[in-house]
């Protein structure tokens, strides 16, 4: 059986191109992992709230510290208290597994 440790006990892998990006199908079987996130326009995207800004930027440094260890970058849009973030993979311009493995390990670290 699947679940969420198996993606978030991943590591991100380079990507810099020359690689195709996930079908629709392997990216549906990817999102069956994961909670509470839209695949739409070649993005998965996730609404993360918090009872504070101070709660929300622990958030946002704690992803930018996961971004920099695993070389992949998400896009954050930051409100007092709500984070918005999306993950598509920009060398190949769709979704790769990068993706969901980052999407998996933030959905852990909101947990904590
Ligand atoms: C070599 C390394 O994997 C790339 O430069 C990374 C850096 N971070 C990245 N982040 C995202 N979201 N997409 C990328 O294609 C990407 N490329």
């Amino acid at each position: 059986m699947t679940n969420i440790c198996d993606l978030a006990n991943k590591q991100c892998k380079p990507c810099e191109g020359g690689v195709p990006p996930l079908s629709m199908e392997e990216a549906n079987k990817l999102m069956q992992q994961l909670e509470g996130w839209s695949l739409a326009n070649n993005k998965i995207s996730k609404t993360f709230e918090f009872k504070n800004y101070y709660q929300t930027m622990a958030f946002v440094n704690a992803v930018a510290w996961i971004s920099h260890r695993e070389d992949h970058h998400p896009d954050m849009a930051v409100s007092y208290n709500k984070c918005h973030v999306e993950y598509m993979t920009h060398a190949i311009n769709g979704l790769s597994e990068n993706d969901f493995i980052c999407a998996a390990k933030i959905d852990w670290l909101f947990k904590i």
